[in-house]
């Protein structure tokens, strides 16, 4: 199901990348930064939304509550999370279509937290987001052309051979047919729609792309070609990613990385392997066993977490997690517990961490259900 790209498409995007590189003037090649220095580097990013509550109250919605990270040049960073969890306010924050309530985003060591306008601009070329919906995100009036277009010329950008050929250049990249130029997006399919989406996002030749649930409105079989066509784009044009997914197993195919968020907060990242193989977190453990097929859990079982995710308009005490952890006791209520160095990333330092079966463990106080599950 995730074979390699077609030949045309692989082909495609190497001639891209060859020739990205001999036609960039020497002003716009800037200097990579050391494969040390983080691209992106976020820190107690915070987003709290002012609601009304009650009679003429008003209250804050924690969506993202706190988040460390860093992106380096290439990698791609998964963040996965139940839905609400804050995810998509943190992508929109990273590109600055969000304000931050709180907390700092560095991008090459320039601090954009609140960068205005005009110093967006330079930073608009470089950090791309592409939308989860592949209908919504395109304008039905406006051909293909003219979509894949806009961000050049609204950048003022001209390139070497003219607006169009690069517009079909972008077209091939993707995998479709330059030909289609002056198509509307209604006459393309879903897949292809997102591939337009992921056309015009690499116009500017960016540097970082902020992925949010690309392929989540897609059948899942157009959802693994995306998903080779970025990792192959990921690949050839050295882009560094922040995909953000619920979807569990199409971040296992897709990021070097991932950070997994509940309740507006980090709970554990790390490198792939760790969190897939060792979760130490019991949410990490209990998002994992909800993909069908995972066969590296070690010992347990599935674990059903049941309940709703508390609102973000009054997050539990302590450990955000208890009222559904399985583990919690008194101390997870009072103590919160902070992110710890651990291997290649980090991890909570939950009071209960995982480290064994816990298929047949009792206890715990939440509604969530452990059944053993045959290997
Ligand atoms: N403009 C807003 N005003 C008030 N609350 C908001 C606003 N935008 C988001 N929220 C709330 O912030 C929380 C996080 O939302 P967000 O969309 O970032 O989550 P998510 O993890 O991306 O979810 P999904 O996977 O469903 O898109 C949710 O509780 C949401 O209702």
């Amino acid at each position: 199901m995730w074979g390699s790209l077609g030949e045309r498409e692989e082909r495609s995007a190497a001639e891209y990348r060859s020739r990205e590189r001999r036609q960039a003037p020497m002003s716009e090649v800037s200097v990579a930064p050391s494969a040390a220095e983080p691209l992106l580097r976020v820190r107690g990013l915070a987003k709290h939304f002012p609601v009304r509550t009650g009679f003429r109250g008003q209250s804050l919605v924690r969506a993202v509550d706190g988040l460390d990270f860093d992106v380096r040049p290439g990698e791609t960073l998964g963040l996965v999370g139940e839905s609400g969890c804050g995810k998509t306010t943190t992508g929109r924050m990273l590109v600055r279509l969000l304000e931050p309530t709180a907390g700092t985003i560095e991008f090459e060591g320039r601090d954009i937290t609140h960068a205005g306008r005009r110093q967006l601009r330079p930073l608009r070329q470089d950090l791309q987001i592409i939308f989860q919906d592949p209908y919504a995100s395109l304008n039905p009036r406006h051909t293909v052309g003219r979509i894949i277009a806009m961000p050049l010329q609204v950048n003022g950008i001209e390139p070497p051979g003219g607006v169009k050929a690069r517009v079909q250049e972008l077209l091939e990249i993707v995998g479709l047919n330059p030909e289609h130029y002056n198509r509307y997006p209604h006459e393309f399919s879903g897949g292809q729609r997102q591939r337009i989406g992921i056309a015009r996002a690499l116009a500017l030749r960016p540097k970082l792309i902020v992925a949010d649930e690309p392929v989540s409105a897609l059948d899942v079989s157009i959802q693994a070609q995306v998903v080779n066509l970025l990792r192959q784009l990921q690949r050839d044009l050295e882009l560094a990613f922040v995909f953000i997914a619920h979807d569990l197993a199409v971040v296992r195919h897709f990021c070097q990385r991932v950070a997994v968020m509940y309740l507006g907060k980090i709970v554990e990242i790390g490198d792939r392997v760790d969190i897939y193989e060792r979760p130490q977190h019991p949410y990490t453990r209990a998002l994992l066993s909800a993909i069908p097929d995972v066969t590296k859990l070690g010992p347990g079982g599935r674990i059903r977490l049941t309940g709703d995710v508390p609102t973000p308009l009054d997050p539990p005490s302590g450990c955000r997690f208890r009222t559904r952890c399985w583990k919690a006791q008194e101390i997870c209520a009072t103590e919160e517990p902070a992110l710890v160095s651990r291997g290649g990333g980090q991890a909570i330092a939950c009071h209960f961490p995982e480290s064994g079966p816990v298929a047949g463990e009792s206890g715990g106080t939440a509604g969530v259900t452990v059944e053993e599950v045959s290997k």
